[in-house]
């Protein structure tokens, strides 16, 4: 059976930024992409503006910021990969309006996550970064202050999707007390104890820990009014977004020991490399455990990740299916070797699937199939025909009014 590809895939420019798991690279190399680059670094400015004049494909991490902007420029693109769950690094309407479906990879490293913040709840409880600090200074802490046990205290987990209820589940088994808050309604596991508010949530929680996305009802969930509502020497974990926790009054609250103890994985600005300065008022409390945005790195969750995120690219790019965008509209498709397959994005505008059609009517050409999905803005419709002249057919396609983007997967 004849393969078809999306454009010739030796013209198929995939670039993959910061450090991807080279199990991606695998994928779309067995997939027949040839011309794949895979960079270690973030890229941000006129550099990430020129490599991307040339970039279909695009895969990248947390640090890369697609703004409007950027997007504009990138003629090229089209399609972007996260490789992460966030996906809040990315202008995703903008991304839309540009005819870009964004994917991200919504399970493969929460496990990661899940596991991180259990270990750190229990070397908080035990007062381990203090510690561990004044042992590297040459001194010897060795006494019970406030360490605790962590079983049969009260955990609360704010945002109680995949990784909320995965911390929740394994915080059960430790023993804990689990209490979650969330705007969803979501099924309790195990025992776990769902609050009305969140401030019943800190004020019950000996340990809170953050698992929200970044929107902007997130943004400073956590700040001056919520830390005082949390027990006196309560313990915060924030591995959800930099910006979901105002870190100035958090920094507060640990000089006044209101806060007993931090552990931050995420910051509002975040080094774009491993060799740029990393600057929180954080740095200067033992007490807090500080990572550098590692919740999701472990080997198994970014070889998954990379897998993962790889075939919905792909999977879009060689057949057109857009089922795990998070920006589009949805359409679940397999290949279709027989008939010539047409992609064609366009503002969603009355009239203009009739104008579509025309192209193919008007020459007595045969529509095999046809997919249409549409949101408030746009639409994606697949048209599988049996044609000769297809190229001409695409250029026509092109030139429909109200047409963002049209390709022909051949
Ligand atoms: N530190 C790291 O390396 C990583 C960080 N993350 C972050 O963790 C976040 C959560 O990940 P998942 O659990 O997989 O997402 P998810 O989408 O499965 O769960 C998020 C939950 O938060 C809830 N929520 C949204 N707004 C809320 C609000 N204002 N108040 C209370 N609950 C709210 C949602 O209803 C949902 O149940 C991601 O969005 C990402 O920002 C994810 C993976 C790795
Ligand atoms: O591993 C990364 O670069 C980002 C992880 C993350 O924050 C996410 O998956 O949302």
């Amino acid at each position: 059976m004849p393969k078809r590809f999306s454009l010739d895939k030796k013209y198929i420019k995939v670039l993959l930024l910061e450090g991807i798991h080279p199990s991606s690279v695998e994928s779309f190399k067995a997939a027949g992409y040839t011309n794949v680059e895979r960079l270690k670094t973030a890229l941000d400015g006129e550099e990430l503006e020129q490599k991307l004049q040339e970039t279909h494909i695009l895969g990248i991490r947390s640090r890369t910021q697609l703004t409007g902007q950027v997007l504009e420029k990138a003629q090229k693109l089209f399609a972007v990969g996260c490789f992460s769950i966030g996906t809040n690094q990315v202008e995703l309407e903008a991304a839309r309006q540009h005819g870009i479906p964004v994917f991200n990879a919504p399970f493969s490293n929460t496990r990661s996550v899940a596991e991180l913040v259990i270990a750190e709840i229990i070397m908080l409880m035990r007062e381990i970064p203090a510690k561990n600090a004044a042992a590297h200074r040459g001194d010897w802490l060795k006494s019970v202050g406030n360490a605790y046990e962590v079983r049969g205290k009260n955990l609360g987990i704010v945002g109680y999707g995949h990784i909320g209820s995965q911390v929740s589940v394994l915080a059960e088994a430790m023993g804990m007390n689990v209490f979650y808050y969330d705007i969803e309604t979501k099924l309790s596991l195990g025992k776990a104890f769902v609050c009305d508010s969140l401030n019943e949530l800190l004020q019950k929680s000996d340990a809170v820990t953050l698992h929200v996305p970044e929107t902007s009802d997130t943004r400073n969930m956590i700040s001056r009014n919520q830390l005082a509502q949390m027990k006196r020497g309560a313990l915060l974990i924030n591995a959800s977004r930099g910006s979901v926790v105002d870190y100035e009054a958090l920094a507060e609250a640990l000089k006044k020991g209101h806060v007993a103890g931090a552990a931050v994985d995420v910051f509002p600005t975040e080094p774009a490399s491993n060799t740029q300065k990393f600057r929180s008022p954080l740095q200067d409390f033992d007490n807090v455990l500080l990572t550098p945005h590692i919740g999701g790195s472990t080997q198994e969750a970014q070889e998954n990740i990379g897998l993962e995120v790889a075939d919905k690219l792909i999977r879009y790019s060689d057949n057109g299916s857009t089922v795990g965008a998070v920006n589009f509209p949805q359409v679940s498709i397999q290949p279709n070797y027989h008939k010539q397959r047409f992609l064609h994005i366009h503002k969603n505008t009355p009239g203009l699937l009739k104008d579509i059609n025309f192209v193919f009517t008007n020459k007595g050409i045969n529509i095999a199939a046809q997919y249409l999905q549409t949101d408030a803005e746009i639409g994606y419709v697949i048209i599988d025909a049996e044609c000769n002249n297809c190229n001409k057919i695409l250029n026509e396609l092109k030139a429909i009014p109200h047409t963002i983007r049209a390709r022909m997967l051949y």
